[in-house]
């Protein structure tokens, strides 16, 4: 590896944060950076306590107090500097443009990217790996410092952020052309969300029509239809809030891994909730969980893969153990904001931890290396026919099996809508690729757009990973209508891309990308996609 993958090089040279984490090896954080450190009389039993104090960095950052408070971000928003413990600014460690206290277990997420002062002054970009970039670049200029003063304090107001979803203030880019056109705009997207049923509903057409607001339109909506805001007594202006919060946390530049990509999976699962097997026995609780576990469940995604985050030593990746690592800290990251949007206040703490339990162990599901046990465990269910929906535990593995669904239903949609999907999803893979070669480090399977193509991902991806699970999911429907045509989608379009992959670049000599598939039984091929 290079050293220049490495902290305080990183954020020094404008490399992205995503490298700009830890340390070198054998260097420590003060090294690193040349903090000081000092002892103190800490006056009690321990005798003379070290404190680090942290190095102020180029790209360094001042935590405004506002983001101190809110979703308990990191250990500056855990329990020990809630408390009146460790002061952020004290804290033992430091990972990129973050502080944080390794020895507190009770932090609630960590923020991918740092916090909302920045992305606010980078308003046209999240995400991780060019991110530096742009902000050093917008840097420069004093109207432009002003201008992101300005809409850090309009950001504060907090109202305006559910009023003006998607614009300005939220720091998604702008639309253009819309103008005059809105209203016409908003009465095709209210038309498209009476057929909000439709397996054709087209979310990216939706994306457009709702100026960006795709994910806050449609969850709202269902919110409505479900009567869940009645039933659970919940506010609008929090709900929205937080469906803002949401939404303003998926990254746009992801290709795949974006707001639309979650509004997509939210409408999937709404269609799976209609299904009549399930919906008959699901209560209201789990109508909720299941669309807020779909909208939620890749928030704050940075557009690599967990492999990725390992082996350049990412600070999420030892937070989790190397382990479900973006599924846990979607669903880290959702629980603090709905804690920060206040929406559940109302109800009973036990209701809210259940909440947050049943909501992770939803988006931890979703981790496509553990596709193959809850295929099984759900397969011998199907096969034992035992499957009880009034008990909690079965509705619960059926609201799991339909969530895995609709994350990895853009095969089943119709042609023009899949191949779309399909793009965006092999133009992150190889974005991905394009940065390990640039950096140097193992070139992750299916990332290299040099020995891979998109009809071939397309193809295994259908045969190992999606047909399977489609297939015993009709079984549990009773083959609908609904079930039926996605398979049937899934193999026309499977068919389109075999006749596309003659066309397709050729592999390079000795990189044909089904070599590596060719001889190996299911599962090592449905592990080839578990690695991305
Ligand atoms: N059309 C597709 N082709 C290949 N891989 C896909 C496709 N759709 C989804 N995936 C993968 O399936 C994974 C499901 O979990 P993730 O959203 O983390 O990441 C997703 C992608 O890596
Ligand atoms: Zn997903």
């Amino acid at each position: 590896m290079r050293s220049d993958l490495f902290p305080g090089y990183g954020a020094r040279h404008g490399l992205p944060f995503l490298f700009a984490h830890s340390q070198p090896p054998g260097m420590t954080a003060d090294q690193e950076g040349g903090g000081d450190e000092e002892e103190e009389a800490d006056g009690g039993a321990h005798g003379l306590l070290r404190r680090h104090y942290l190095p102020s960095l180029p790209l360094d950052r001042v935590v405004p107090g506002h983001v101190l408070l809110r979703r308990g971000a990191i250990s500056f928003g855990s329990c020990a500097a809630l408390l009146g413990g460790t002061q952020p600014r004290l804290l033992s460690q430091r990972r990129g443009a973050i502080s944080f206290d390794s020895s507190d277990q009770d932090a609630i997420y960590v923020r991918m990217l740092g916090d909302v002062k920045v992305r606010s002054q980078a308003s046209q970009r999240r995400g991780s790996f060019p991110y530096v970039e742009v902000r050093l670049s917008l840097g420069g200029s004093a109207s432009s410092g002003r201008e992101c003063q300005r809409r850090r304090v309009r950001r504060l107001f907090s109202c305006q952020r559910y009023l003006h979803a998607g614009q300005l203030l939220n720091g998604r880019p702008r639309r253009p052309s819309l103008h005059m056109l809105d209203k016409d705009y908003v009465g095709q997207a209210k038309c498209m969300l009476l057929k909000v049923e439709n397996w054709d509903f087209d979310t990216f057409l939706f994306e457009r029509l709702t100026n960006g607001n795709e994910l806050v339109t449609l969850t709202c909506h269902l919110f409505h239809k479900h009567d869940l805001l009645r039933h659970f007594d919940l506010d609008l202006v929090k709900l929205r809030r937080f469906l803002v919060m949401l939404q303003d946390d998926y990254h746009n530049q992801n290709p795949f891994h974006n707001a639309v990509h979650a509004a997509d999976v939210t409408q999937a699962m709404n269609c799976y909730l209609k299904e009549p097997k399930l919906a008959s026995h699901l209560t209201p609780w789990d109508v909720m969980v299941g669309l807020l576990a779909a909208s939620a469940h890749d928030v704050d995604h940075p557009g690599v893969n967990q492999p990725f985050l390992v082996k350049t030593n990412h600070h999420l990746a030892s937070l989790y153990q190397n382990n479900s690592v973006l599924e846990k800290h979607h669903w880290r990251s959702a629980v603090g904001m709905l804690r920060e949007s206040r929406l559940f206040d109302h109800l009973p703490t036990d209701k809210r931890h259940q909440f947050e339990t049943d909501l992770g162990s939803l988006i931890l599901a979703t981790d496509i290396t553990r596709q193959n046990d809850y295929l099984s465990s759900f397969r011998s269910h199907l096969d034992s026919n035992d499957l009880s929906l009034a008990n909690v535990k079965h509705r619960h593995l059926v609201l799991q099996i339909a969530l895995k669904c609709a994350d990895i239903c853009n095969p089943c949609r119709m042609w023009n809508i899949s191949k779309r999907w399909s793009e965006r999803v092999c133009e992150e893979f190889f974005n991905q690729g394009d940065l390990e070669k640039k950096y140097n480090v193992d070139v992750s399977p299916l990332c290299d757009r040099s020995t891979q193509n998109v009809p071939n991902i397309q193809i295994n991806f259908m045969t190992y990973v999606v047909e399977p699970l489609f297939v015993e999911w009709a079984r549990f429907t009773g083959y609908t209508l609904l079930s039926r045509t996605m398979l049937a989608h899934m193999r026309l379009n499977k068919a389109s891309w075999c006749s596309l992959q003659n066309q397709a670049t050729p592999m390079a000599e000795g990189h044909r990308s089904d070599e590596d598939t060719d001889n190996d039984d299911e599962d090592e091929k449905v592990q080839l996609f578990s690695s991305l």
